[in-house]
């Protein structure tokens, strides 16, 4: 069994990949993904596995031009105390001094911190990507949440909170300052200051969470979101998600966006004329072209 959540009739396992620390499944009759943290004896913490396999699911999901949509979550319950988690953060048990250790046969030689490069992923992705919280959303699990495009909450078992101060960790970027853009500065502060936990509706009316379902209908409410968003242009969504980000990214917002409009110019007749006259070693002709206004 995945997840207690999970509805075998819609998943399809994606078998590429050989995964530990996560599943991958596509969906059977919706143009998604679900990639799901699969550690839910430690509330689903994430070790530098977990992260270099939710890296390849992502990448591989941005590669397919039939899925519209990732819906990351985490499986449960735990099978030791039947506790909920999306995640509960960096895995301190592997914990060193330059990071987050590999186990003694895979890896580097260095402690990693690569979750914020996954961070940066989901943010770049070209396609909307929904946290699917059924329980804890704790430390770099919380931070995870806050950088996805939408986040739907377990009425009975979510719970955010950030233990980041507690454990010597901070996340100075999307975790923090990002999540300050969403909820206002003093919310934000009192999260990393204070360490409270918010229930599913605490977080919805702070503005971190869109909706609030019925633990047993989260999965099925995260499907319907995702059919709903791929029913509508690619295009449109895609340069949303990257205007969205632009106020916040800068330059690197700007060179994403913009880097999509070249798409789009690419696709016409002006854009073949100045391909074709290269390739035919002649001057391009531009006049029919309008000036637009
Ligand atoms: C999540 C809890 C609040 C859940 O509490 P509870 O329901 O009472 O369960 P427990 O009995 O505590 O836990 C069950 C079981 O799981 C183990 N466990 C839980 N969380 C972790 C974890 N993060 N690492 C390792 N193990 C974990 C726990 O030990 C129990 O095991 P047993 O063997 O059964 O005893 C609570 O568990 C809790 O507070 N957990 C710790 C949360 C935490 O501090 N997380 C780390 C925050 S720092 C971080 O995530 C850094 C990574 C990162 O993203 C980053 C990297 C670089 C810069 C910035 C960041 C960033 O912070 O974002």
């Amino acid at each position: 069994m995945v997840s207690t959540l999970f509805d075998p009739d819609r998943w399809t396992p994606v078998r590429e990949f050989e995964f530990s620390d996560i599943t991958y499944h596509r969906g059977t009759d919706v143009g998604a993904v679900r990639i799901a943290f699969d550690r839910p004896e430690v509330r689903n913490a994430f070790r530098p596995q977990t992260v270099d396999e939710l890296s390849t699911a992502l990448e591989h999901a941005k590669r397919q031009t039939d899925v519209g949509a990732v819906l990351l979550t985490g499986n449960g319950p735990s099978p030791d105390d039947g506790g909920w988690a999306f995640s509960s953060g960096g895995d301190q048990a592997v914990r060193s001094e330059s990071g987050y250790e590999y186990g003694a046969d895979e890896g580097g030689s260095t402690g990693r911190l690569h979750i914020l490069e996954v961070q940066r992923q989901i943010r770049h992705l070209p396609k909307p990507v929904i946290a699917v919280v059924p329980g804890w959303a704790v430390g770099g699990g919380h931070s995870l949440h806050a950088v996805c495009d939408l986040t739907i909450a377990s009425e009975e078992e979510a719970t955010f909170k950030q233990t980041d101060p507690d454990v010597a960790s901070f996340d100075g970027g999307f975790g923090s300052a990002y999540l300050a853009r969403q909820i206002g500065q003093k919310r934000a502060r009192e999260i990393f200051f204070l360490g409270k936990t918010y229930d599913a509706a605490e977080a919805k009316a702070m503005g971190m969470v869109n909706e609030v379902v019925p633990h047993e209908a989260l999965e099925d409410r995260a499907i319907e979101m995702a059919e709903t968003i791929t029913k509508k242009s690619p295009t449109a969504i895609r340069m949303l998600k990257y205007a969205f980000n632009g106020v916040d990214d800068g330059l690197i917002g700007q060179q994403v966006f913009a880097g999509e409009a070249t798409r789009l110019a690419y696709m016409t007749d002006e854009a073949r004329e100045g391909r074709d006259a290269f390739l035919e070693d002649r001057e391009p002709e531009f006049e029919e072209f309008p000036w637009h206004y």
